[in-house]
């Protein structure tokens, strides 16, 4: 991979890569953009094969959350950090506590949380050697677990999608399909569940299917089974890039709307779900309810607070697809539309982010 060719493509502000090798610390912390304000996006731990593949991880990723950040209307610009390894096996407190001195020593120009492979006691870890991580404990005043916030996100911007594609919000009755059933998706198939849905789920960790099997009454497909079951809806809740050239043809829903990062592949492949008269809820959108959650803690938690905003993702999704009929676009590209706009036009009246004590990280303090 040509990394500075790479960056300049999407016009990237800078990547650090992090090595320790006493706890074994590989870490690439990407940030994008940070018009709008510091860099905030969570940290994936995952086993890429190879460097390139994690490189070409973290550098999208963080591009992901500038747009998430900017459409969601938070002061916040774009960054992720991958850290390579299982996190089954790999992780210890140096590793965490290393990682946590290097984002100090950004000055806060990237604030991280959690994402797959990552937990609330990692970032605690983290929070022993800087204060620019959020997702933290309650018992300091945090929001803790972004997940659950995350799925009653993505859970309103399925409803609005369904408005959309059926003329109605109300899921009962619906067959949705959701793919990967961890963090998020658990309690979105509760939420889910409790409209009355009607649940086909897959994921590689046999615990987890059986877990909203039993408390669900879901029907569980295989791995590659999820694509072409007879669903209202599809929902991708594992890794990115499950919509794509074997995917498109396969799949039956009117509907696409999930809490994975990066789901088409390629951008095309927006274009082709128009073309098919699919309704696709734009990832970063529908699934801005953690970040909005966790942002939420540089003023000083207050859930209430939070919880409200999420729900506007309803209002936003529903923006959308207006956008998109009125410009004749595909919901992606309005979606896109709407954060590029605002990044732009803070980018006139703004520089580089700075910190001082008038900004986001005062954390309720000023
Ligand atoms: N956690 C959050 O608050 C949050 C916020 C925004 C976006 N997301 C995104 O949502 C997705 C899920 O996040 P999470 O926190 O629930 O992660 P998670 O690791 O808890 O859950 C992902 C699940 O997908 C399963 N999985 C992996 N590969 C699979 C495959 N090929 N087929 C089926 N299942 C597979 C895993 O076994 C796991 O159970 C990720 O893409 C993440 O980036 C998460
Ligand atoms: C909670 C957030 C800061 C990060 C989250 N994993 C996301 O992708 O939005």
């Amino acid at each position: 991979m040509k990394i500075f060719k790479y960056m300049e493509s999407y016009d990237y502000e800078q990547v650090v890569v992090c090595q320790d090798q006493q706890s074994g610390l590989k870490a690439i912390i990407a940030i994008h953009d940070t018009t709008l304000g510091p860099a905030l996006g969570g940290t994936r731990m995952w086993t890429y094969e190879t460097e390139e593949q994690a490189f070409e991880d973290a550098l999208r990723l963080a591009r992901g959350m500038t747009y998430k950040n900017a459409a969601a209307g938070l002061n916040l610009g774009g960054g992720k950090t991958v850290i390579i390894g299982d996190p089954r096996k790999d992780k210890n407190e140096a590793m965490f506590r290393a990682f946590g001195r290097y984002i100090q020593g950004l000055n806060g120009r990237y604030i991280t949380a959690e994402d797959v492979g990552t937990t609330v006691e990692d970032m605690d870890l983290v929070y022993q050697e800087t204060e620019f991580v959020t997702g933290i404990s309650p018992a300091f005043g945090s929001s803790g677990n972004p997940s659950p916030v995350t799925a009653y996100g993505v859970y309103v911007g399925m409803k609005a999608a369904a408005r959309e594609a059926f003329g109605t919000d109300s899921l009962e009755g619906k067959r949705i399909a959701v793919q990967g059933v961890g963090n998020v998706a658990y309690n979105l198939c509760r939420h889910l569940h409790k409209e009355g849905a009607r649940l086909i789920v897959t994921d590689i960790n046999e615990e987890a299917v059986a877990r909203v099997v039993e408390e669900f009454g879901a029907e569980s497909v295989g791995i590659n089974d999820i694509y072409s079951v007879d669903c209202d809806i599809y929902a991708p809740c594992a890794l990115g890039a499950t919509i794509n050239d074997e995917t498109l043809s396969q799949l039956k829903a009117k509907v696409i709307a999930g809490a994975a990062n990066n789901q088409l592949k390629e951008t095309r492949h927006g274009e082709m779900l128009e073309e098919k008269g699919m309704i696709y809820a734009p990832d970063y959108v529908i699934n801005s309810g953690g970040v909005i959650n966790v942002a939420d803690e540089l003023n000083g938690y207050n859930r209430e607070r939070a919880m409200k905003k999420v729900e506007t993702i309803y209002d936003s999704i529903s923006k959308i697809f207006e956008i998109s009929k009125r410009d004749n676009i595909p919901s992606y590209v309005a979606a896109d539309r709407l954060a590029e706009e605002r990044i732009e036009t803070m980018r006139k009246s703004r520089k580089q982010f700075l910190q001082n004590n008038m900004n986001i990280m005062s954390r309720g303090r000023r």
